[in-house]
């Protein structure tokens, strides 16, 4: 039965007995929390990403500094615009009422993402369960190091995902997570770069457009930091938009341009462009793969009471 499988030391059924009712909490919080602010299921999506990027799925980058670790992952430049941390904490908060000591905080987040795609109009994703969190936090460093720069590039995107054990066509269904949210202006002042020749499939009236939103002020000026443009035409949306755009040269960021060129990744821009079915299944599985990411089982890490400490 493939609800009974294990993935990766995971289980579609791990919460069956201690806290049957976790999907339904963290769906019916998050709900009335994105009427409240609709950007934030975007930011929570993120939030998993760069959670299993630095050290795995450990709900890392919920730990605040405290004591001897003054330095947290979330002082890396890399992590800037990471936001909504605490829905996170909130959710939890509701869970230890229900079922205290029992649902970790690096399933609270994988739930979270997955409530966001799903309440926003994308896939309602199945997900194995069972994360425990880590006692550390990886520090600046690490996270400098292993969270990709805004100006990665294909080569680097492709890597990043095949250590994953993503197909090709599986990185660029989990590209389409910029189908959802924002990109500040610090971000995107890197491709009016020559340089960086990231001008490669962009549509002139595009280029246009962001250089009026995002004017060549310093990437380090607070205007750069608080003006944003969308990921795509429609940012509220998890929809195929993204890959119309990408085609057309209207991709944001460079990676977010050159999978609509690169002879590798087009054809399933193209794919995903057509087809929706296609895009969402692509993506559930890359979301799995991605969400599996060196995750703690058993005696390896601990279930958190607090998600922002460790103590
Ligand atoms: C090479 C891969 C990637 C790069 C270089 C990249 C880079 C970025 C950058 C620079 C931003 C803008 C942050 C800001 O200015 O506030 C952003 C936003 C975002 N990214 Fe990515 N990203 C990548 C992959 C992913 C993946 C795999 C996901 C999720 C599965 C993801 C989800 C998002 C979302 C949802 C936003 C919007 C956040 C918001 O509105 O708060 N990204 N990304
Ligand atoms: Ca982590
Ligand atoms: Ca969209």
């Amino acid at each position: 039965d493939q609800m009974e499988t294990n993935y990766e030391g995971l289980s579609y059924s791990y919460y069956e007995k201690t806290c049957p009712k976790v999907e339904e909490i963290v769906r019916s919080s998050l709900s009335s929390m994105f009427i409240l602010d609709p950007t934030s299921p975007a930011a929570l999506l993120r939030l998993m990403f760069h959670d299993c990027q630095v050290q795995g799925c450990d709900a890392s980058i919920l730990i605040e500094p405290s004591g001897d670790h003054q330095f947290t992952e979330l002082d890396s430049a890399k992590n800037f615009g990471i936001r909504k941390r605490d829905l996170i904490g909130a959710i939890k908060s509701s869970l230890e009422m229900e079922c205290p000591q029992q649902v970790s905080c690096s399933d609270v987040i994988i739930l979270a993402a997955r409530e966001a795609v799903a309440l926003s109009g994308g896939p309602l994703i199945a997900v194995p369960l069972g994360r425990k969190d880590s006692l550390t936090t990886p520090g600046k460093h690490v996270a400098d190091s292993e969270l990709p720069p805004a100006t990665a590039d294909v080569d680097a995107t492709l890597n990043l995902f095949a250590a994953k054990g993503m197909t090709v066509e599986e990185s660029v269904a989990i590209m389409g997570a910029h189908t959802l949210g924002v990109t500040h202006c610090n971000n995107v002042l890197s491709r009016f770069d020559n340089a960086n020749a990231t001008y490669e499939n962009m549509d002139p009236r595009f280029e246009t457009f962001l250089r009026v939103v995002c004017p060549e002020f310093s990437p380090y000026s607070q205007t750069a930091k608080v003006t944003f443009v969308v990921n795509d035409q429609t940012s509220l949306v998890f929809d195929s938009a993204y890959y119309d755009d990408s085609m057309a040269g209207r991709g944001t960021l460079r990676i977010d341009s050159e999978i609509g060129a690169d002879p590798r990744t087009r054809p399933f821009v193209e794919a995903f462009a057509a087809d929706n079915d296609r895009f969402f299944n692509a993506f559930s599985s890359a979301f799995v793969k991605l969400s599996s990411y060196k995750v703690l089982t058993g005696n390896e890490g601990v279930i958190r009471s607090v998600c922002d400490k460790v103590d």
